[in-house]
């Protein structure tokens, strides 16, 4: 690679709870786009979900720490815990900037259900400048991915990437809702994210919207 600049990856997400599909999805993106590491970044209050009930950010942390935690090349980041106000991408990847400097190249991971909305987030045209944008397929959303792609134009074309993985049909939604149901959440969560949320009694509660 003629680049040497040093490559980060960032799976920002409310990871309500973190699932494998958010650890598959981030190391195929580590392999396939040399990344030294990855930051997850759970976000404090997700612009998008602001009307939606959220577990509490110490928890949603904490699961997304111990999720990673077998994984050298994972790191968790509070910086979104540490601002108020809606977590916006463009404020974290500003922030990242300083801390790292212009030498270091980010590359943000998303399914390609949040690539859809894009055109909606702050200062997206600003963000697309900061860093990469790496959307990876999900089901259900396969197919206008290019359509979006292609109607940033340029930027598009060079900042946004389509990284096709093999589809996996799993949701912080549906672990909600195998949890109410009573149903089982193996495999689809680590042991330790499942033995947390089981002593901790999250997503019982049968106000908690799904
Ligand atoms: N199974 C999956 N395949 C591909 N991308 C995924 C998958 N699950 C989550 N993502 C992506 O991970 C990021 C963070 O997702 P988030 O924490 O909102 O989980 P979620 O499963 O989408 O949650 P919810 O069902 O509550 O909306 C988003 O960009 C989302 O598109
Ligand atoms: O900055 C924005 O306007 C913006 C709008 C929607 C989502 N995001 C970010 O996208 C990531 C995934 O969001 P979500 O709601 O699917 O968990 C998470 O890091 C959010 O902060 C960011």
């Amino acid at each position: 690679m003629s680049d040497n600049r040093q490559r980060i990856g960032i799976m920002g997400g409310t990871f309500d709870p973190i699932h494998i599909g958010h650890l598959v999805v981030a190391e195929a993106v580590r392999i396939e786009y040399h990344l030294e590491k990855i930051l997850f970044i759970p976000a404090a209050e997700p612009p998008h979900k602001q009307q939606m009930q959220i577990t509490p950010a110490q928890h949603r942390y904490l699961m997304t720490v111990m999720a990673t935690c077998s994984n050298p090349h994972f790191q968790v980041s509070p910086i979104e815990l540490e601002r108020q106000g809606p977590s916006y991408t463009v404020d974290t990847a500003i922030a990242l900037r300083k801390l790292y400097g212009t030498d270091t190249m980010f590359y943000f991971i998303t399914g390609a259900d949040a690539v859809l909305e894009l055109a909606s987030w702050k200062d997206i045209n600003f963000l697309l400048e900061l860093c990469h944008f790496v959307a990876v397929t999900r089901p259900g959303s396969v197919e206008q991915l290019n359509k979006v792609i292609h109607n940033f134009g340029t930027q598009g074309k060079e900042h946004i990437h389509r990284l096709d993985i093999p589809l996996l049909d799993i949701s912080s939604t549906d672990i909600r809702e195998r949890i109410k149901g009573g149903r089982s959440i193996k495999y689809i969560v680590p042991e330790n994210v499942e033995n947390y949320i089981l002593k901790e009694g999250l997503y019982q509660n049968s106000a908690f919207p799904i």
